[in-house]
């Protein structure tokens, strides 16, 4: 064995983690992600009211240089790290201006950029980095070669004290890169659209060898979203915006600006964005967008009575043909990553829905012809979606037992869409009652532990009420391993069976008893994906801000010491923040309980799959834990491996 000891850990330095593992920071795919660093950066300036104009210029060579005209990256010796702030923005991670979003004037309140990474990022994965900067006065460069200084900062020149701003030349360095080349497709269209969703901001982008494209618009996401899309829409394009303009639980300047159209045939890939930045794999705000456009639109069905008997409108109904642009403005975003491709604050999601549904339902009020069009196409998609889920229907309509009294039932019939929620305890039941969505979520609250079934006769199994229920509601009989492929699953009622339960040692308990129970007994609902947990918020954070509350909700104490960390970094001072802990689900109210643990857009869920053989090696260890004969073996495991796992007692 090699010598394991403090002497094998390794503290990397500086940009050492970027050149490291630099997947962790951008796509490696090809260098346009590190472009877009820089391009972030100017937009920031110009989203702040600085900036007017932002080029791009590729020379033959394949060198970029990116320049905006906004005030020019500070030059200036940092007062603690006694080096130009200019040399710590590209040579330190974690090294920015954007941190304190909360702070009123704070021209960087709705910025792309977050974590102070970005550039550094560009800088060491390029073999040469220069900039220029026009500063009070002097004209300013700075040089950089793997991520290290090679001309230190030095004044160049003189200019007029207006006249200010950033370039940047960047030589990207192949080694990092699968395509040692920029996409210029994406680069434009990412120029293109940062000018959209900015009116009056002038974009260039000059190709050596090509004619120089310039955008600059005052309303351009109607233009914008007509070329992105196939086909003719069967109403116009509506382009709307709203902002919030007094605090009243989100701030001020908060909000979103949309374009939607809706297609019979054809249609385009939706985009979003947040404080301009592409989120390509959406997330909070889109799906806040697509819950605000569907209520409108079911409201509005409903008031002009255009659904028929037994139509009800699912939100994929009204969305599934849609295209849209949606630009959110957040004050202090989350994303998946440095490369930020998908939004993940909870926030986002009631801040779109609210600003989108009133504005919406009001146009389709005062377009009426256009909503009824909308409408219809909605209702023709649910009548698609009916007809094929009552073939399955048919299906399990034979020998179905009388449903459980303890069940509260959804009332949609899509299998697709159907969740079933086991929960620990009748107070967390009767709140989850509550906050549900009733039309595709379903609550069966379990009294008091499971039985552990890891030894019970499958014959046996109904014996047990709570056992008998959970598969009855789910519509599956019990089965074992070697008949995964042969039981009948067409009387499945749910596609997701969700375990929910308090985030303690009891709640553990319950889900392995549970997991014990679905393993041994439904293994064909574990490899088919259907098994989820839950994950309730452990605590919550709470945040006063001028007026108003700010709730965050975490998972864990890590998540908690994260969440106080940042608040501070943010000069909140303490008196501001208040925690509270919840001893269990029933604590939570319906609406908390929504928020948090029920929404699918805003909660967690883990899910509990395996493949046939992971099962197969699952079963071994399951014995050992669960089995009446074990104990002197569950003793020797716990003595050798037991520190291994997390004990919470
Ligand atoms: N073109 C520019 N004009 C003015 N300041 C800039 C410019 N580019 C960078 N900066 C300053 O440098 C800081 C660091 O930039 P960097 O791209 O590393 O991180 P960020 O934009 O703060 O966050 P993120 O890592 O999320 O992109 C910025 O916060 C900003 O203060």
């Amino acid at each position: 064995m090699t010598d394991y000891s403090a002497a094998s850990i390794r503290v990397l330095k500086d940009l050492e983690p970027v050149k490291e593992r630099p997947g962790m920071y951008t796509r490696t795919t090809c260098p346009t992600h590190i472009v877009q660093e820089v391009i972030d950066n100017s937009a920031d300036e110009a989203l702040a009211g600085y900036a007017k104009k932002i080029s791009v210029r590729i020379d033959g060579n394949g060198i970029i240089e990116v320049s905006d005209n906004g005030r020019g990256i500070p030059v200036e010796i940092h007062p603690e790290e006694g080096r130009p702030a200019v040399e710590l923005v590209f040579c330190k991670l974690h090294a920015g201006g954007k941190f304190n979003k909360k702070e009123s004037g704070n021209a960087y309140r709705f910025s792309g950029g977050l974590h102070g990474v970005g550039v550094s990022v560009t800088n060491a994965l390029s073999t040469r980095l220069e900039v220029e900067i026009k500063r009070g006065g002097g004209v300013h460069k700075i040089v950089f070669a793997d991520g290290f200084v090679i001309e230190p900062l030095t004044r160049i020149g003189d200019v007029g004290q207006r006249n200010t701003g950033t370039t940047v030349r960047i030589a990207p360095d192949p080694k990092y890169f699968d395509s040692p080349k920029v996409n210029l497709g994406q680069l434009e269209h990412l120029l293109r659209s940062k000018a959209v969703l900015m009116p009056n901001v002038t974009v260039e982008l000059d190709i050596e060898g090509q004619e120089k494209k310039t955008w600059c618009y005052q309303n351009g996401m109607a233009d914008y979203l007509n070329e992105m899309m196939v086909g003719t829409p069967v109403a116009p394009i509506f382009v709307g915006e709203k902002y919030v303009t007094t605090a009243n639980g989100f701030a001020v300047g908060e909000g979103a600006t949309w374009a939607l159209a809706w297609f019979e045939e054809g249609g385009g890939k939706p985009e979003s964005y947040v404080n301009l930045i592409p989120t390509l794999d959406g997330g909070t705000h889109e799906a806040g967008l697509k819950a605000g456009v569907f209520e409108a639109v079911k409201a509005f069905a409903e008031h002009h009575a255009i659904l028929p008997a037994k139509v009800k409108l699912a939100q994929e109904d009204v969305c599934g043909k849609m295209t849209y642009l949606l630009s959110a403005k957040v004050l202090d975003p989350q994303f998946q990553g440095q490369t930020k491709e998908k939004l993940t604050s909870r926030d986002a999601y009631k801040l779109v829905t609210q600003m989108v549904r009133d504005p919406f339902e009001l146009w389709l009020n005062s377009h009426a012809d256009f909503g009824r069009k909308i409408a219809e196409l909605a209702v023709k998609a649910a009548q698609n979606r009916l007809k094929s889920t009552q073939k399955v229907e048919k299906k399990k309509s034979s020998g179905i037992a009388t449903l459980p009294g303890k069940l509260t039932d959804c009332e949609s019939d899509d299998i697709g869409r159907n969740e079933l929620f086991l929960v620990e305890g009748d107070s967390a039941g009767g709140s989850a009652k509550q906050g549900r969505d009733k039309e595709t979520q379903a609550v069966l609250p379990l009294r008091g532990k499971v039985l552990n079934t890891w030894e019970v006769d499958r014959g046996q199994l109904f014996k047990n009420n709570e056992v008998h229920d959970i598969s009855v509601a789910v519509g599956v009989d019990p089965h074992g391993i070697e008949q995964i492929d042969s039981i009948d699953v067409s009387g499945l009622r749910y596609g997701r069976i969700i375990v929910m339960s308090d985030a303690d040692v009891d709640g553990s308990h319950i889900q392995v008893l549970l997991f014990t129970l679905f393993l041994k007994h439904f293994p064909a609902l574990v490899e088919r994906g259907h098994i989820h947990v839950a994950q309730p918020p452990l605590f919550r954070v709470d945040v006063e801000a001028r007026g108003h509350t700010r709730k965050i909700y975490c998972l864990d104490e890590n998540e908690k010491v994260q969440t106080l960390h940042k608040l501070r970094e943010e000069g909140i001072s303490e008196n501001k923040i208040s925690v509270s802990r919840f001893k269990g689900l029933g604590e939570m109210n319906p609406d908390q309980l929504w928020e948090t643990t029920l929404c699918p857009d805003t909660r967690r869920l883990v899910p509990f799959r395996a493949s046939r053989q992971m099962i197969e090696e699952m079963t071994a260890t399951f014995t050992l834990l669960m089995g009446k004969g074990e104990a002197a073996g569950r003793r020797a495991w716990m003595e050798k491996d037991g520190g291994l796992v997390e004990t919470d007692v």
